[in-house]
């Protein structure tokens, strides 16, 4: 199957809309008229070069910090500020407030946001520790457990919330090549009992291809649109195959300006595959 550029489209409304993006720093553009949109389930990942604006978009997503110009909305409304549908999971191990245990550490958000009860924190915390593989570890401290095991924290923590969408900020880049690995397996594993709404940030592009259903390429400083792809035929099992390979090198063209498609750049496009059938231009 081949890697496709995904054309124009409408009718389905997404979770979180992107309008036309500028980010500045004082007066700096980080990144300019960013336009995408990502739909319900999507594995939607933000790629492109050192610099380009990718954690500065997660983060406006986030709430964090607001554009310069253009929007970003969730469920229509505009995003004015960090909410509790929103959970961000970043590439830091320190994360985690050290003096609180793996299931206290779980259980802090749920009872900042008064969403249950101290009991009911307590057993959303089991139930998701046990999902990312961490029972038995419930009263360890992060400083006892390796990297791996602190960003499955973070991500039960984030998933406890029942979150609209989880953003991850390179939530792999610091760990070891093994773990690494272990890990894009282990958030395929979760996305598919769960099927959550994914915005996933990496400047690799093995790693974007293996997590992602759809890649938005960014151009580097200021990061603006190169081309948006359907890469959902891509995964842990297919990563090394010609196909794979072939992908990764057009990608790199396309990122890099070697390949002429480069410069067809598309606006906001898509839907999630199965929701659509005319597909778009095979590359
Ligand atoms: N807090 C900040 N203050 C000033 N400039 C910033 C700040 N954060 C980011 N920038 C600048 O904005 C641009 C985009 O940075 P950002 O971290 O979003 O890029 P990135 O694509 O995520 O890079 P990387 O892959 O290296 O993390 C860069 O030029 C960076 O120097």
């Amino acid at each position: 199957m081949s890697l496709q550029i995904v054309s124009p489209t409408g009718g389905i409304q997404p979770l979180l809309r992107a309008e036309g993006v500028s980010l500045e720093y004082g007066g700096t553009r980080a990144t300019h008229d960013v336009s995408f949109d990502v739909y319900r389930g999507d594995r939607f990942v933000l790629l492109g070069p050192s610099g380009c604006g990718k954690s500065s978009l997660l983060k406006a997503a986030a709430g964090f910090i607001k554009p310069a110009s253009g929007s970003i909305a969730i469920n229509g409304a505009e995003v004015r500020g960090p909410g509790p549908d929103r959970i961000v999971v970043f590439q830091e191990f320190d994360q985690l407030p050290p003096w609180k245990t793996v299931k206290e550490n779980v259980m802090f958000p749920l009872l900042m946001t008064k969403r249950v009860s101290r009991h009911e924190a307590a057993e959303r915390a089991m139930h998701w520790i046990a999902k990312v593989g961490l029972g038995g570890f419930e009263d360890a401290h992060p400083h006892t457990l390796s990297g791996g095991m602190k960003q499955r924290v973070a991500i039960a923590r984030a998933l406890a919330m029942q979150p609209e969408m989880l953003l991850m900020d390179e939530p792999f880049a610091a760990l070891d090549a093994l773990t690494r690995r272990k890990m894009q397996e282990e958030l395929g594993r979760l996305w598919e009992e769960l099927r959550f709404t994914l915005l996933f940030v990496t400047h690799s592009i093995e790693e974007a291809l293996v997590v992602g259903n759809r890649i938005l390429l960014l151009s580097p400083h200021p990061g603006q649109v190169r081309a948006e792809l359907n890469s959902h035929q891509f995964d842990l099992v297919s990563a090394g195959s010609a196909e794979f390979q072939a992908a990764t090198q057009r990608i790199h063209g396309l990122l890099f300006g070697t390949d002429p498609a480069a410069r067809c750049t598309l606006g906001r496009t898509g839907v999630p595959p199965g929701l659509r059938r005319d597909g778009g231009v095979a590359l």
